[in-house]
């Protein structure tokens, strides 16, 4: 599948995006290995602190419909500059991407930048670290 495809789907999925508190929107798509897409939105709550991202639904739906494997994931926001996702969302893709999974980080105007996950948290804790 085409970055810009993927784009799509997380610019589609935006559009369900929960915030009656911050109004950002922003949405994510994840693409597995096994060529299924899964779209996730950010989810608000009255508890702010409770709110899930847009990236975090999408990695959720997929691995809980069984499929954690990604070949890529792409976050779509009203950003001036492609969008620049939360320390806890990175801490979540690292645990599901590895070096080879395609990092697309996009705003509205169509412009993104494809990264990395040791480019976003370098030094990222995994479970490697557990092990004695
Ligand atoms: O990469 C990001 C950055 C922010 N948000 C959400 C969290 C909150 O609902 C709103 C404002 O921070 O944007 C995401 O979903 N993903
Ligand atoms: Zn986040």
């Amino acid at each position: 599948m085409e970055i810009k495809k993927l784009i799509d789907e997380a610019v589609e999925a935006r559009n369900k995006a929960y915030t009656p508190y911050s109004k950002f929107k922003v949405g994510a798509a994840v693409l597995t290995k096994n060529n299924h897409v899964f779209q996730g939105c950010n989810i608000e709550n009255a508890s702010y602190g409770l709110t899930n991202c847009a990236e975090r639904t999408a990695i959720f739906k997929a691995v809980s419909e069984g499929e954690n494997a990604f070949e890529a994931i792409a976050i779509v926001g009203e950003t001036d500059g492609p969008i620049s996702p939360c320390g806890a969302c990175r801490q979540v893709i690292a645990e599901f991407c590895d070096e080879n999974t395609k990092i697309i980080l996009a705003n509205l105007k169509g412009e993104y930048v494809e990264t990395t996950i040791t480019e976003l948290l370098p030094g990222f804790f995994s479970s490697k670290d557990l092990k004695k």
